[in-house]
């Protein structure tokens, strides 16, 4: 799948006269494509806020991040939970009207995550990137920023706000930025985590350097639909590359009970994340400990 990155319909300033160019193709092909021209502006705004050279200033004097990787690694439980701070999705809505980020992260804690992932996209997820600053204060396991990322920017920016970790979603980056964003990354001190959902995609970072994570997203891109066995089948095509390069993998997406979990670990999952799952349960410490117990 190829996702287009700039808007389509850019307001061009020339001198006192603004033109608006309509272009033929001017509607987003699907939601993912909607989130990322989105994102040009939401990226756009935030700069006028705060200039990248303040963010490199401010994250100057921060500890080190907490090591993601290791993390994992170490697992409370095998394999390892990531569990999801996300407020709404764009397929169904609102997932929790009673959202209270840094209550729920606690609790993901205390209920035995190893990880906790907070997705901060603003529009179509009611995230922020204040989540991850609070949940940075009040919760002492790693934390993975879960966006759409496309310039460095937001890279500094997670940072800034306490990140451990940075999602790259292969489907909206060229090989040369994702080459790009990991090393950006690692000088600062992150984990790149790399999201795939196909074995093309697959394909393209393993030919690239520092990948040390990468996550299979069991939804798809086209209808957003979630299918299991895209863990499965990409793990059975590529399992042994990716050992070679001693790369962990996580499965995300769609995962409900203690079956589906344990079919990704069959397949070769290290790790697992949940989103929807547990934001929506009434009791989450409970359906975390059920889920955990037999792993
Ligand atoms: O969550 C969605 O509906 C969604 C829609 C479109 C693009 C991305 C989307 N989710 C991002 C994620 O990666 C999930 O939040 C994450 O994998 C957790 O999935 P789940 O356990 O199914 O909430």
């Amino acid at each position: 799948m190829y996702i287009r990155r700039r808007q389509p319909n850019p307001v061009i300033a020339a001198s006192s006269v603004q033109y608006q160019v309509a272009l033929p193709d001017a509607a987003p092909k699907n939601i993912l494509e909607a989130i990322v021209w989105n994102k040009e502006l939401e990226v756009d705004q935030q700069r006028l806020k705060q200039p990248l050279q303040d963010l490199q200033s401010q994250i100057r004097d921060l500890p080190t991040p907490k090591d993601f990787l290791a993390t994992l690694k170490q697992g409370k439980t095998k394999p390892a939970l990531i569990a999801e701070v996300k407020k709404a999705s764009p397929i169904q809505g609102v997932l929790c009207e009673d959202f209270n980020p840094t209550a729920i992260a606690s609790e993901y804690q205390s209920a035995g995550a190893s990880c906790i992932s907070v997705v901060t996209d603003k529009k179509f997820f009611h995230g922020d990137f204040n989540y991850l600053a609070q949940i940075h204060t009040k919760v002492d396991l790693p934390l993975l920023c879960k966006d759409f990322i496309i310039y460095p920017y937001q890279i500094y920016l997670a940072r800034s706000k306490g990140a451990d970790a940075v999602l790259l979603i292969a489907a909206i980056l060229s090989n040369q930025d994702l080459q790009y964003f990991i090393k950006i990354t690692n000088l600062l001190r992150m984990t790149p985590l790399v999201e795939v959902h196909t074995l093309e995609e697959i394909d393209r970072v393993l030919t690239l350097d520092g990948v040390v994570l990468v996550s299979i997203n069991n939804r798809e891109l086209e209808d957003f639909s979630v299918n299991l066995h895209t863990t499965c089948q990409l793990l059975a095509a590529r399992a042994e590359e990716l050992r070679k390069k001693g790369v962990l993998v996580i499965s995300e997406s769609g995962l409900k009970n203690r079956e589906d979990i344990n079919l990704v670990q069959k397949a070769g999952a290290s790790a697992v994340l949940i989103g929807e799952l547990l934001i929506k349960h009434p009791d989450r410490k409970l359906v975390i400990s059920n889920l955990l117990t037999s792993l």
